[in-house]
């Protein structure tokens, strides 16, 4: 297939300039916190678009080892194999709810989020965790054998697997170069370095798990895919409120309740996703309808499917083959929808999640208008279709 051929209009930044459905649109608040993060350039200052000159290089990446004759470097390629890839990824936006939360939750813990000077900590854990989940992003399509992301080729098919699996590994670690510049309370720092670092093998178990499994090496039942998702999908959401315990100095006894609100928000959005991937006719536009199919995913509807049901073997065998034969394809994708208790019961799960996830987080969160926005965008999470 000619993947340049489905190529669909880049979208930027916005999420309200994506295809949502009239039914389905993100709340608007979510834009005007996508817009507080860009003023912030947190992204540009922890990762510059283009790198000018030696000056500028050993600027950005003050620990970067240079010979004593080096008057010059090769830039152009820190400029193409890195920052150009990244960038790439990174502009064609996304939904952007994590940075988003992140944001709101600080305000709902009393911050002044619009005061952008007086929260470059706050901005700065959204910052690492959006480029920690664009470099996620970047690998997992590779691993995957995607073929797009956002509406366009994935990096790896764009720029090459060896350009896209270095940038991705690139963008875990570059951030937190300057963690000293926007944490400045040693001890915050240090909790924050260790959550990373805990979260950051939370992030590889689950996608390890994830990886086996679309291999067809073992067959996750229900409970094997929860212990997945809060480790492949919660994650990062996690690291950012964790971490933002530490910046906020919040009692352990939050943290704690905070940290349950993203496992159970994680997975509904996890279910979610992958309910959107087989079904949602505006994926379908933006990405190609058999994708998950073909990786051989064990989304919760596919375990469903598996578990009861007509054609199991037939479903198993056609995505564990991994083909790329629109007509077995089409076979899997049929008998998969024709199992609508699947649907159902992943649905109804994704629900449950996220009212469970607000029994966690309602009696910490202060009253207020953050609270309500928090709420919202929970809902989004189960009700939205791309
Ligand atoms: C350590 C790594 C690489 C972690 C990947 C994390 C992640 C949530 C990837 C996307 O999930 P997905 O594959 O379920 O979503 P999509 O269908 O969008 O690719």
């Amino acid at each position: 297939m000619n993947i340049l051929r489905k190529v669909v209009k880049r979208d930027i930044i916005f999420s309200s300039q994506r295809k949502f459905s009239s039914q389905n649109q993100p709340p608007e608040f979510l834009q005007a916190y996508n817009q507080l993060f860009i003023k912030s350039n947190i992204i540009n200052e922890l990762l510059p678009k283009k790198i000018e000159t030696i000056d500028h290089l050993k600027e950005t990446f003050p620990t970067l080892l240079s010979s004593n004759r080096a008057k010059e470097a090769d830039l152009a390629s820190v400029n193409k194999g890195i920052l150009e890839p990244a960038h790439d990824l990174i502009d064609r936006g996304g939904k952007r709810w994590r940075p988003a939360l992140g944001l709101i939750l600080a305000e709902a813990f009393g911050r002044d989020i619009k005061n952008l000077e007086a929260n470059k900590d706050v901005y700065y854990l959204s910052g690492l965790v959006e480029l920690v989940h664009n470099g996620s992003l970047m690998i997992d399509d590779l691993q995957d054998n995607s073929k797009f992301r956002r509406g366009e080729p994935c990096t790896y098919i764009k720029y090459g697997a060896d350009i896209a699996s270095n940038t991705s590994t690139f963008l875990y670690f570059a951030p937190l170069l300057k963690i000293d510049k926007y944490i400045t309370d040693k001890k915050a720092r240090a909790k924050i370095l260790t959550i990373f670092n805990q979260e950051m093998v939370n992030l590889m178990l689950g996608q390890n798990w994830d990886i086996n499994w679309h291999n067809g090496k073992v067959e996750p039942n229900a409970n094997f895919y929860h212990q997945m998702v809060v480790n492949k999908t919660s994650t990062l959401p996690r690291m950012n409120a964790r971490s933002l315990g530490a910046a906020l100095r919040l009692k352990n006894s939050q943290v704690v309740k905070l940290s349950s609100f993203l496992n159970s928000l994680g997975a509904a959005f996890q279910i979610q996703d992958d309910i959107i991937a087989l079904k949602s006719q505006e994926y379908a536009q933006e990405r190609d309808k058999y994708e998950d199919i073909r990786e051989g995913k064990r989304s919760l509807v596919v375990i469903n499917a598996l578990k009861s049901g007509k054609d199991k073997k037939l479903i198993k065998e056609i995505l564990n083959s991994h083909t790329e034969d629109v007509a077995k394809l089409e076979q899997a994708y049929k008998a998969i929808h024709q199992n609508q208790s699947a649907f159902d019961k992943a649905d109804k799960e994704a629900k449950q999640l996220v009212e469970k996830s607000w029994t966690a987080i309602n009696p910490v969160l202060p009253e207020g208008d953050a609270k309500k926005k928090i709420e919202e965008l929970s809902q989004f999470i189960i009700k939205r279709n791309l």
